[in-house]
């Protein structure tokens, strides 16, 4: 997919003082061997993750030569963030002030020093969902791969994905339980019953209203969001692996923009936009998102497997079984020693506490199955480049 005809966020375009950096390293290169970067999602096992990635290095013994941040934000927080995505520039972000940011928390930490680390790795659970992260983050993967040799810095990516109807539970739980507990004596899973249903209610009803003599533009904005999450609905419904080339590659690229389209209309709802209900469900859609960095990013990074994507019920099942590849995927030297993970990472259960009606369940099941029904064709058919061992993605319902 060609860039150009993406509603794409604009990025301000520093290659330049990239390339002059990269022209003039020998005084002071700053960028570690590996960089990998946890795009999220939110709530679907990031954290456990990132210990896992802290236990490879600590037991390969290449921690002193590699860093694994806690959650720094820089892409979707530092950078000053404008709320029209897609007319105005993102100014003050580029990928040497990320590595700078990572530089300094190293630095304030004091612990440890290298000339060159082996390894860095952060994950913000937000970054997959935001196109203006998308965008530049594959734009500097492309930029980077073309102009550094691979022998000297590897700009790879990891994804986890949660089935998104516990997901979307797990974040109602964590976002609004203490603050709908202070408001009467409904517990907080009625209430997030109840709110799950309305939700759902109003996708259904939408288009009438909307086709109704009620004009698009005096709706309000919350209404304009939900009805354009069941436009961007009805552009998944019409994805088909076996379609002909064109014309997938031509509804794939108004999945992405419709996506880039809802989420800027969300982000000008509300100042708090990353707890505003809406976006709690929308990060569910996983496929519309797995679109946007997979066709943004050339092909040949996805060939050189440095986007890869986790199952998290099946990697929290046996950490062990990814040990080898994770390790070596992520640059840490290969070992031919084994470890017992399991013993370390304890399997964990819903904080939550409360289970879900089935009728809530099914109501949610049949939501993101329609905003999530081409994720499994489309992954799979990466299989080779995307998944750790002999993985494939599963459908959760
Ligand atoms: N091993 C294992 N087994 C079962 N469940 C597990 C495991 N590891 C993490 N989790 C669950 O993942 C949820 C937290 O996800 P994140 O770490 O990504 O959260 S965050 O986005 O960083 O806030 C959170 O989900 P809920 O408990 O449903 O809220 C964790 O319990």
């Amino acid at each position: 997919m060609t860039l150009s005809v993406l509603n794409l966020p604009k990025w301000k375009d520093d290659s330049q003082i990239l390339q002059k950096y990269l022209e003039n390293n020998n005084t002071q290169w700053i960028f570690p061997k590996y960089m990998i970067i946890g795009l999220g999602c939110k709530k679907c096992g990031t954290s456990t993750l990132r210990v896992f990635i802290d236990k490879v290095v600590h037991h390969l013994k290449v921690e002193k030569r590699s860093y694994v941040f806690k959650e720094l934000h820089y892409w979707d927080r530092m950078c000053p963030f404008v709320i029209n995505l897609t007319t105005e520039e993102v100014e003050d972000c580029s990928m040497l002030k990320y590595v700078t940011t990572q530089q300094r928390t190293i630095e304030e930490d004091r612990v440890r020093s290298s000339d060159q680390f082996l390894l860095y790795f952060e994950k913000s659970p937000s970054y997959m969902v935001f196109p203006s992260v998308a965008t530049a983050l594959t734009r500097y993967s492309n930029f980077l791969q073309q102009h550094i040799p691979a022998s000297t810095f590897q700009l790879k990516f990891l994804v986890i994905l949660r089935n998104p109807v516990s997901r979307l539970w797990s974040d109602y739980f964590h976002t609004f339980a203490s603050k709908y507990k202070t408001q009467g004596s409904t517990s907080p899973k009625i209430i997030f019953e109840h709110e799950i249903l309305e939700h759902i209610l109003r996708l259904e009803t939408i288009m009438e209203r909307s086709n109704s003599n009620k004009m698009f533009s005096s709706l309000p904005r919350d209404d304009i969001v939900v009805w354009k999450m069941k436009c961007l609905f009805n552009l998944v419904s019409k994805w088909n692996v076996n379609a002909k080339n064109h014309w997938k590659q031509r509804l794939e690229h108004d999945i992405v923009n419709s996506w880039i389209d809802t989420f800027d209309t969300m982000a000008n709802v509300t100042v708090d936009f990353l707890a505003h209900p809406l976006l709690i469900f929308f990060r569910g859609c996983y496929f519309p998102q797995m679109l946007m960095y997979l066709n943004i990013m050339t092909g040949n990074t996805i060939i050189k497997k440095k986007f890869k994507v986790l199952q998290f019920e099946t990697f929290v099942k046996n950490y062990n079984t990814y040990f080898q590849e994770i390790a070596t995927w992520i640059g840490a030297l290969r070992s031919t020693a084994t470890f017992d993970f399991n013993a370390q990472l304890s399997p964990i259960g819903h904080a939550s506490g409360d289970v879900m009606s089935d009728d809530v369940k099914l109501s949610l099941q049949n939501y993101y199955k329609s905003c999530n029904d081409g994720l499994y064709p489309f992954l799979n058919q990466f299989k080779p480049f995307i998944f750790f061992k002999n993985d494939t993605f599963y459908p959760w319902y």
